[in-house]
């Protein structure tokens, strides 16, 4: 992550807050110290000695954490707006994956890519992310599907964490499909993502956590499990895509390993959600997917809220499913598609958007406005936090804040 102005005291009056989970019922004022949150207060209760010597950043508006997109996939090569066409002829999105377009599709451009096409490319899609106020950002592999094309991968998305004022967190999708050179043989290409692929990205540090695609079109529950083994005995937090098309039980099976999150989830039943409930697992909803592929059966929203299970909101920008890279049109999504309130929506991309990366803990407090919280900060013109949700508007950033640095306004 690298920022581009200086760090001090800095001071917001007057602002509507949204601390990550709650809008506060009054007129806010926020003080910001280096890298931290320092003050946060009420209008009326403003320490003027602490107030004292800060920069004033001015009033008003509505502040939320940095927007915490979750789950992306915005390292790739080529184009799939063909199969746009197709499936708006019929095709299904399965039916495209099974005889090898789809994800396969990308993996070829990935693979052909250099590391730097690949950076020049997904440069501009994380801008936009940023521009409509994503501070910390999830990007997977998943493209390459061979050793060195996986870590390529992830090796962009530590370069883009570098060039740019933005926290970049990586996942090893290597699970994500079966590449045609193991095509007779899926447990062989298991045995490579465990005893080869998994160890290389922990040895390299490249990555901070492992997802797998458990489907029809991907891989069994039984393989998936052994990928979390694999991943777990080198230290690193699992999560998955599961119960996409179809009910497999992946996310069941994944809770039952911890894992910090299930990902689409539209098939998700009762026991998936109970078992969701027990590991403390995030639901992580993506209704740009959703929306793309013209889904029809719903997430089990009602079930999740029921449950207590936190439901995160995340783009899933990614050439195929989800070619959108737009964080706050996903607010509205989420409400409109799946229902969720205005307030659930912002909570899914801030503070369980966090959680589901592991970044909610005492020692990280990301997607969270509170007293110690790392200074991640969004301040928009809207009048309201349901604003956000409700009108599908660009160009409503005022502020970011990374760490305490004003990267944007
Ligand atoms: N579901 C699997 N993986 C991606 C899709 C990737 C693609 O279609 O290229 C997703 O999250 O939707
Ligand atoms: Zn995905």
């Amino acid at each position: 992550m690298s920022g581009n102005r200086r760090q001090g005291r800095k001071l917001w009056r007057d602002i509507t807050l949204f601390d990550g989970l709650e809008t506060l019922p009054e007129p806010m004022a926020v003080i910001v110290e280096g890298e931290r949150i320092a003050h946060i207060s009420t209008m009326a209760g403003v320490d003027e000695a602490a107030a004292a010597g800060c920069e004033e950043m001015g009033s008003g508006g509505v502040m939320t954490p940095g927007l915490v997109d979750c789950h992306t996939h915005l390292v790739f090569g080529g184009s799939r707006a063909d199969e746009f066409e197709k499936r708006l002829e019929g095709v299904s999105y399965e039916e495209i994956a099974r005889t090898g377009g789809g994800i396969l599709s990308t993996v070829n451009a990935t693979r052909a890519a250099s590391e730097s096409e690949l950076f020049d490319a997904a440069r501009p899609r994380l801008e936009a992310l940023m521009r409509d106020g994503v501070t910390t950002v999830e990007i997977k592999s998943g493209y390459g599907l061979t050793v060195e094309d996986e870590l390529k991968m992830l090796r962009v998305a530590r370069r883009l964490g570098a060039a740019l004022p933005v926290r970049v967190i990586t996942t090893l999708l290597g699970a994500h499909a079966l590449p045609p050179e193991f095509k007779d043989d899926s447990n062989g290409y298991i045995d490579l993502v465990c005893h080869e692929m998994i160890p290389a990205a922990a040895e390299q540090g490249l990555a901070d956590a492992v997802d797998v695609f458990c489907e029809r079109i991907a891989f069994s529950v039984a393989q998936c499990e052994r990928v979390f083994e694999a991943a777990k005995a080198h230290g690193l937090p699992i999560k998955a895509h599961a119960e996409q098309l179809s009910n497999l039980g992946g996310s069941a099976m994944a809770a039952r390993h911890g894992a910090l999150s299930a990902d689409h989830i539209e098939y998700l039943d009762e026991a998936g959600v109970a078992a969701m409930r027990e590991a403390g697992s995030v639901a992580v909803l993506l209704p740009g997917a959703f929306h793309t592929l013209r889904e029809t059966q719903l997430p089990p929203i009602e079930a999740l809220r029921a449950a207590g299970v936190p439901m995160a909101v995340a783009t899933d920008a990614n050439p195929g499913s989800s070619p959108i890279f737009n964080p706050t049109l996903m607010l509205n999504f989420a409400c409109t598609l799946f229902r969720l309130t205005p307030r659930e929506a912002l909570a899914g991309m801030t503070a369980h958007g966090a959680r589901a990366l592991g970044l909610s803990n005492e020692g990280q407090r990301l997607g969270r406005i509170e007293a110690g919280a790392p200074a991640d900060l969004c301040l928009w013109n809207a009048d309201t936090p349901a604003a956000l949700a409700y009108a599908v508007q660009p160009g409503r950033l005022r502020q970011r804040v990374v760490n305490g640095v004003v990267t944007h306004g």
